[in-house]
């Protein structure tokens, strides 16, 4: 069965008809998505002390940052009280019917309404909404036996229209995924040469907040907190692993780019990341952070990523 409910909370797609070569296991808990295995190799990083019984969001994979990214810098934002990268990501999400099940791609799909919010959450955000994640593992054509992944999330305003009172309201998104790598000493990040960004550590810090990347290939030395604003959606980004393949991330809709790693003190302090779990992943997290985006009553808009491994002919970088 290419599709199949592990537990309560964990259902597993497979795309090969005999063993997980290429596979995803996406858990209820914020339809995060917690492994995905191309060629039979574990590409995205869990925590070995991920909390996963739905109690906070878990350490690893990809969360869904949804309707706000960090925590709002204006205490007076109506979001202001909404934990750190908002409600979807610790909500308990909902399997649709698989919609795609063939030789070529397997694909699953999950959704929240706001009837899955609790009080508190539904006070700050006071809107009929849906959204809907679709998590498409696909063989890759260019490579044998590797697979694709993506992983699509639907933002729908349900209210009705403004002219019968409803309302637009303003969210914020990511897909915050967690990149395996051997070790992030050696791991690099491409095509972002040149852009603009909010550099968060040195804000915490007191500095400078906004640079440029003067970076062709960016190396990660130790705690690495960047957001970095407006990346041409045709602009590559490839993430050079350290192991002689990269992740190709190609994104629709998602023009802002985060790269984080806590470093060595601030992943000591956190206690759903196994000790020295930062050399083990970086995330590179695609969505709309800058601003908030406005959506309509009626309305839905996209945010995806498409993840390709492909060798890497450039491990000089
Ligand atoms: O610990 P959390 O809430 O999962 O956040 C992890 C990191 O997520 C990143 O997206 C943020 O830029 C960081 O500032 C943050 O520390």
């Amino acid at each position: 069965m290419p599709i199949t409910q592990l537990d309560d909370s964990r259902i597993l797609v497979e795309l090969d008809a005999h063993g997980a070569a290429n596979s995803v296991v996406v858990h209820r808990t914020g339809a995060t998505v917690v492994s995905w295995r191309s060629a039979g190799k574990e590409r995205l990083f869990l925590s070995k002390t991920a909390v996963l019984d739905g109690s906070k969001a878990i350490r690893g994979g990809i969360p869904l940052v949804f309707p706000q990214f960090g925590k709002a810098s204006d205490p007076n934002h109506p979001y202001a009280s909404f934990p750190q990268h908002g409600f979807a990501r610790t909500v308990r999400w909902w399997p649709d019917e698989p919609i795609q099940d063939d030789a070529e791609a397997v694909q699953v799909q999950l959704h929240i309404t706001e009837h899955d919010l609790n009080d508190d959450q539904r006070r700050l955000f006071p809107y009929a909404f849906r959204l809907s994640y679709v998590v498409r593992l696909a063989r890759d054509a260019q490579q044998d036996g590797h697979s694709q992944l993506t992983t699509e999330l639907v933002v729908w305003n349900g209210e009705k229209s403004l002219n019968d009172g409803g309302h637009a309201f303003d969210y914020q998104a990511l897909l915050h995924t967690y990149f395996r790598v051997p070790d992030v000493a050696n791991a690099r990040v491409v095509g972002l040469a040149g852009q603009s960004y909010v550099d968060k550590v040195a804000v915490h810090e007191g500095g400078m907040s906004t640079r440029v990347e003067s970076a062709a290939s960016l190396q990660i030395t130790g705690e690495t907190d960047r957001v970095y604003q407006d990346v041409g959606l045709g602009h590559a980004l490839q993430l050079h692993t350290g192991d002689a393949t990269r992740v190709d991330v190609q994104r629709e809709g998602g023009a802002d780019v985060v790269v984080w790693n806590p470093g060595e003190d601030k992943a000591a302090a956190m206690a759903d990341l196994h000790p020295a779990a930062q050399h083990e992943f970086l995330c590179v997290e695609v969505g709309h952070v800058r601003d908030y985006r406005s959506l309509p009553p009626g309305q839905t808009e996209k945010l995806a990523q498409t993840l390709t491994i492909r060798p890497d002919t450039d491990q000089k970088l």
